[in-house]
């Protein structure tokens, strides 16, 4: 088989017990799965959950913390001893982890984003296992991943992953919660993620999980439009992830190859970036961008908002409303002069600039 890049993303139930504690036998047969994956060539990645649920207890918690700062501190003792683990159990298979922790701010600022896409590729390339993680400790409620669903995906599209393994303590998605309808049936292999899917699932069942179906459901839709097919399920033994590489997995199986992936920059554009302005093109350019694959040029403009500079991303505006977003090689001022001469006497003797404004590679369409 060819060699593939997986990432898999374990939840805090199918690593750790509801008392705040490394289940060791549910750890140990990950980490023989991953070794397995590792050991037949292919690259791994790892996004594990089970902070939080594996340090309460140390910090005398009964019960999974209900505050930020209870979470925050948690995390703080229950990642050193999920890395301790990891580190320990791999180096039975001569795996050396690398442990990364990742907070919103690093996908959205443009060089920490470019930064992690370096570190995690020269960990791959020394056969090194990385082991991600949310910075739990830092990060503040608004800026958060949401949970570790979102953050494999948003990892699965950043290094290009052939696919994006998603094990939980349930196998796939059921057309209700199986925990609650014994009678719920099992989807084994869906195209996409539609909204109808979406009502379906439901919360956690566990008492260390976060999100439940529906979180994992919102992480397959975003990696597969960034071109990377999901499996959520579970599965036990050493052959457990080279089995859902072969197509027997035990779980549900998300849009195998059916997009297209998006590159790096484009993926920075559409999910990380901040926007800085609008740029409001006539119907013309509209057409051109939107059904024939063009760049905006200068001649579509006819308004501009906000005080963006050239590298900023702005929205773009037709007609009928949001267009999408893109990176603009002009900045608004000289924007606003090109309009301000070309809607005046001067008009005939102007030079009109053919850089185009959003380059097609620096364009994301709008859904
Ligand atoms: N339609 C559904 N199909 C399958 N599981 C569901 C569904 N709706 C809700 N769930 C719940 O989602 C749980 C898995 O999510 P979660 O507890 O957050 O796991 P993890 O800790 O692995 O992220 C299942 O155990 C189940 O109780
Ligand atoms: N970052 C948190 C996990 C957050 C999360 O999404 O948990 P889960 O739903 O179990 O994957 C932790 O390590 O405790």
């Amino acid at each position: 088989m060819r060699k593939k890049r997986i990432v898999v993303k374990i939840g805090s139930s199918s690593l750790t017990n509801d008392k705040g504690e490394i289940d060791q036998d549910k750890f140990d047969d990950h980490v023989q799965a991953l070794a397995a994956l590792k050991e037949a060539n292919h690259e791994v990645i790892l996004v594990s959950s089970g902070a939080v649920a594996a340090g309460f207890r140390s910090l005398g918690y009964p019960t999974r913390p209900v505050t930020v700062k209870g979470r925050q501190a948690a995390a703080a003792v229950g990642q050193s001893l999920l890395i301790q683990s990891y580190t320990d159990k791999l180096s039975e298979f001569q795996i050396i982890p690398a442990q990364i922790l990742l907070t919103r701010g690093d996908f959205s600022d443009r060089s920490r984003y470019r930064n992690a896409f370096a570190t995690i590729s020269e960990l791959l390339d020394r056969g090194l296992l990385p082991i991600i993680n949310e910075n739990d400790t830092v990060a503040v409620d608004e800026l958060t991943f949401g949970d570790n669903d979102m953050l494999s995906a948003l990892v699965s599209g950043f290094i290009h992953a052939d696919m994006l393994m998603i094990l939980t303590d349930i196998n796939g998605l059921y057309d209700s919660n199986p925990h609650t309808n014994p009678s719920a049936k099992r989807f084994d292999y869906l195209e996409g993620i539609s909204n109808e899917m979406l009502e379906l699932a439901g919360d956690s069942g566990s008492k260390v999980g976060t999100g439940g179906m529906k979180s994992k459901l919102l992480a397959a839709k975003t990696a597969v439009a960034l071109g990377v097919p999901v499996f959520i399920g579970k599965g036990s033994g050493k052959e457990k992830l080279l089995d859902i590489m072969r197509g027997n997995g035990d779980g549900t199986y998300i849009a195998e190859g059916t997009m297209d992936p998006l590159n790096t920059s484009r993926q920075w554009i559409a999910l990380h970036s901040e926007t800085s302005g609008k740029v409001y093109v006539d119907q013309g350019a509209e057409e051109a961008i939107l059904y024939r694959g063009k760049s905006l040029l200068p001649a579509g403009v006819f308004k501009v908002n906000g005080n963006f500079h050239k590298g900023d991303v702005v929205e773009v505006y037709g007609i009928n409303g949001l267009l999408g977003r893109g990176e603009v090689a002009y900045s608004a001022q000289q924007l606003k002069d090109l309009i301000k001469k070309r809607n005046s006497e001067e008009k005939k003797e102007m030079f009109v600039p053919t850089v185009e404004v959003i380059h097609r590679n620096r364009w994301v369409q709008a859904k």
